[in-house]
């Protein structure tokens, strides 16, 4: 048995019990916090908090691991719903591309983007894959995740999408980061099938779906719903596949253009829309009154230089709001989530309370962890942070580029 007591906590934050599985609207504002407490966590998991006055003697000292906080905030390790962290290789030549005035679109059209991820992805072997994406896992756990979502995408054929899903399993099934895992075959054409979509969606239904859900590879099922990508048509085709096999469907959509794809999306159930740098009012009434997560990336929007997702109107509108890194080696190079809180903050116009819900409760709901991860609660994982001494916890996105992270928790461990 591991035990492990936090005292003199300045603040703990997101702690309490029977907290809402999403947070939307006005409410997202308020976030409970305990000044002066403790967190007794034991197994990993969380065993009691509150006051410190109502912290009881201890009597059993036996395996007891004792951490003074003063000073120092604790709150739930953030989850990042949103992310493509097994890749082969950077891209940072498209980068200087951009830079150079290429857009996004153009970049992919001369063999960039996707398909040159697919491409090098296809070279490499498991191992290697294994081994970069562990290391950028152990990256974003350092910068306080402490749940991720892990997308393929980067195949794009039957053998390369398994092979980037195997390693997703086996990421899950070795490091420390709580993972869910989501099917992306529908990312791109591969360039052999651009003019032959029929036969990359019959791979994708009858090559991929069936290994995919004999090898238990995937959770949720995902396409990139865009121009000159999939359209609406072929979102539903995919989506109805992956159901048939028990993949809920979280979708990339609206990140260039608006085609539909929302309401498609929460019509086949979709546990989130992802991307939404465009909206229109129709998507927000579709969204509103479902239990479709609107899901916004400014990591993305800030390196790729298109417009920030409309975060405050969502909020207005009384809708939900999660924020997630999207890392990935095309659009967002970053999975650090102190970053996007910064951004949150300042391109979004969120309070740092509305953007920690979108980061924590809102983000766990959107990769089905409501029920272990996103708050501090009793039976809870111990996925923590604990902060530097800092004077408030509006420090933490207001210092943006500072480390303000102490030590982060994983199954109640220091990492
Ligand atoms: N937009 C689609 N997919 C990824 C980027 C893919 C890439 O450029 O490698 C995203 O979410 O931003
Ligand atoms: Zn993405």
């Amino acid at each position: 048995m591991s035990r492990l007591l936090i005292k003199n906590i300045k603040g703990l934050v997101q702690a309490g019990e029977n907290l809402p599985r999403t947070v939307k609207g006005e409410e997202m504002k308020k976030l409970p916090v305990i000044e002066n407490a403790f967190l007794a966590v034991e197994n990993g998991k969380i065993l009691s908090y509150g006051p410190m006055e109502d912290m009881l003697g201890i009597d059993d000292w036996r395996n007891l691991e004792i951490i003074d906080a003063s000073g120092k905030y604790i709150l739930p390790a953030f989850c990042d719903s949103h992310t493509h962290v097994v890749f082969a290789k950077s891209r940072e030549e498209e980068f200087v591309d951009k830079i150079n005035g290429l857009s996004y679109e153009e970049i992919a059209a001369k063999g960039g983007g996707i398909l040159n991820s697919a491409r090098v992805l296809g070279e490499t072997d498991e191992e290697e894959l294994y081994r970069s994406a562990w290391n950028r896992l152990d990256q974003v756990m350092y910068s306080g995740t402490g749940a991720i979502e892990i997308k393929s995408g980067y195949g794009l054929t039957p053998e390369a999408e398994l092979k980037m899903l195997r390693v997703i399993k086996r990421l899950r099934e070795n490091h420390p980061l709580t993972i869910k895992s989501t099917f992306l075959g529908a990312h791109a054409y591969p360039k052999e099938l651009k003019e032959n979509h029929p036969e990359y969606l019959r791979q994708i239904k009858e090559e991929m779906l069936p290994v995919i859900h004999e090898e238990g590879l995937a959770d949720y099922i995902d396409a990139f719903c865009e121009r000159g990508y999939f359209s609406v048509e072929e979102l539903v085709e995919v989506m109805n596949a992956g159901k048939a096999y028990g993949l809920i469907p979280k979708i990339h959509v609206n990140q260039f253009s608006i085609l539909g794809g929302v309401k498609a999306a929460v019509e086949h159930g979709a546990l989130s829309v992802d991307h939404l740098e465009e909206i229109s009012e129709e998507d927000i009434a579709v969204l509103k009154g479902s239990t479709c997560m609107p899901t916004v990336l400014p990591s993305c929007s800030f390196f790729l230089n298109i417009p920030f997702g409309k975060a405050r109107m969502m909020l207005d509108n009384g809708l939900p709001l999660a924020l997630a890194t999207d890392f990935n080696p095309g659009t967002t190079p970053s999975g650090n989530m102190l970053f996007l809180w910064s951004l949150a903050c300042i391109k979004l116009r969120l309070t740092p309370e509305e953007a920690l819900n979108a980061m924590t409760i809102n983000t766990a709901y959107a990769m089905g962890l409501s029920e272990t991860h996103g708050t501090i609660s009793e039976g809870k994982v111990a996925n923590l942070i604990m902060t530097k001494e800092i004077p408030s916890l509006a420090y933490i996105p207001y210092s943006f580029g500072e480390n303000t992270i102490d030590t982060v928790l994983i199954n109640g461990k220091i990492m």
